[in-house]
């Protein structure tokens, strides 16, 4: 039975998804077009990184077979190893959306299959009603933004108006997504909370998935910069997911970064809080210290999907990988007989891409531990398939969604 550690790479997806085109994304391929701009000598950054990109590690585990199962083409100039350890293979998204909560509840083995709401592009983006009810109950003299907007940018263009007024910046994107960016110390953030508490509950009606506080610090637009207190609200999963079974069965589901606010904090037994990659792996290896036999950790590297994916910061993105790679030793060492450990990613955010939002894409699926055997898994036809696993590595009974490929 042992332990089952599953990381999300946030964003890092592999191409070839078959509906891409559908959410205009046709040839969105994260990793391909990363590992492109690095052979070319296109992500080149002083001090930060150069050259081909260089993932040893997790090329071992399979991710250049995966990346060719996934997208139809080896990425470029990376060495493909003779000999691959551990399972391999990628997984194809059935929700039907490209977001956060879709794809990791989708990995616990419960696709999204409604529609989410999405506000409009063209005009203001939140109904009149809801942001005079909002307004009202929350005592703000009104609201900035009101449109589609990349998080960084809105804050530099609106970020100064806010200290003036009062009033917060309220932004979404292609995802379903009410976001508010308003300053820690000027608003507080605490008032930001309660805002975005307002707005959940206001927000149901149309469907929305998540109401995002994005606090900010800093005088002015040069200098504004968003901290690590952003708080999700997300609704709950559409059924019990795969950590709901597991505490249904005793066990302990360990949640490192973000991932107890992306489970609407279902199915969680513990948070353990963490800013930024490095410190997420840090945190990740001490849970793994303390994990007992039958239990998940469970963790979100947010960092390459929010600091560099939609920043379109493809030098970021491929160094972020880089230094997650590196770090791949030091899971293994602390790996016991039966352990299981996953990769895997919740959708894309391709740095190449038009546009800041996430896309539509295939995501890499390794699992590995002492004395698994290694081989192809092929293409999954859900990232069900990934929480099915668990739940069989755990001893757990199946679920309604998704098929084990242990
Ligand atoms: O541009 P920022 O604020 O980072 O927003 C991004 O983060 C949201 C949640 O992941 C996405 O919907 C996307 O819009
Ligand atoms: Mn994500
Ligand atoms: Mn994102």
């Amino acid at each position: 039975m042992a332990r089952a550690f599953l990381f999300v790479l946030d964003s890092f997806g592999v191409g070839g998804a078959p509906d891409a085109a559908a959410y205009g994304d046709e040839g969105a391929d994260t990793l391909g077009h990363i590992a492109e701009f690095c052979a070319a000598g296109a992500a080149d950054r002083a001090g930060l990184r150069e050259g081909p990109l260089s993932l040893p590690n997790m090329s071992e585990l399979g991710l250049m077979q995966i990346a060719r199962s996934a997208s139809g083409r080896f990425p470029a100039g990376m060495p493909v190893p003779e000999k691959v350890y551990g399972i391999y293979g990628a997984a194809t998204e059935i929700s039907r959306g490209k977001d956060t909560p879709s794809g990791h509840w989708e990995i616990a083995g419960t696709p999204v299959s409604f529609d989410w709401g999405y506000f409009p592009t063209e005009g203001d983006a939140f109904p009149q009603e809801f942001i005079e009810a909002l307004c009202r109950e929350a005592d703000v003299p009104g609201i900035l933004g009101n449109c589609h907007a990349s998080g960084t940018e809105i804050i530099a263009r609106l970020g100064e108006e806010h200290i003036r007024t009062g009033k917060p910046i309220c932004y979404t994107s292609s995802d379903s997504v009410f976001q508010v960016a308003a300053h820690e110390v000027h608003f507080g953030l605490d008032r930001l909370l309660a805002f975005c508490r307002l707005a959940r509950g206001l927000l149901d009606p149309y469907n929305i998935g998540r109401v995002i506080a994005r606090p900010f610090i800093g005088q002015s637009a040069s200098t504004f910069q968003r901290t690590g207190n952003r708080r999700d609200f997300s609704v709950l999963p559409p059924e019990p997911t795969l950590l709901d079974r597991l505490i249904e069965h005793g066990r302990q589901v360990h949640a490192v970064g973000k991932i107890g606010d992306i489970f609407a904090h279902q199915g969680i037994s513990r948070v353990i809080k963490a800013n930024g990659n490095e410190a997420l792996m840090d945190a990740s290896l001490s849970t793994i210290d303390e994990a007992e036999d039958g239990d998940l950790v469970f963790t979100n590297f947010v960092d390459f999907d929010m600091i560099y994916g939609h920043r379109r910061d493809v030098p970021g993105y491929a160094a972020a990988l880089e230094a997650f790679d590196a770090r791949l030793p030091d899971v293994h060492r602390k790996l016991k007989p039966g352990d299981l450990v996953v990769l895997t990613a919740d959708h894309g955010c391709d740095p190449t891409w038009r546009g800041t939002d996430h896309t539509r894409e295939r995501v890499p699926v390794i699992a590995y531990g002492p004395g698994i055997r290694s081989r192809s898994i092929g293409v999954r036809r859900s990232y069900a398939d990934i929480g099915e696993s668990i739940a069989r590595h755990l001893g757990i009974p199946a679920g309604a969604h998704g098929r084990s490929f242990l």
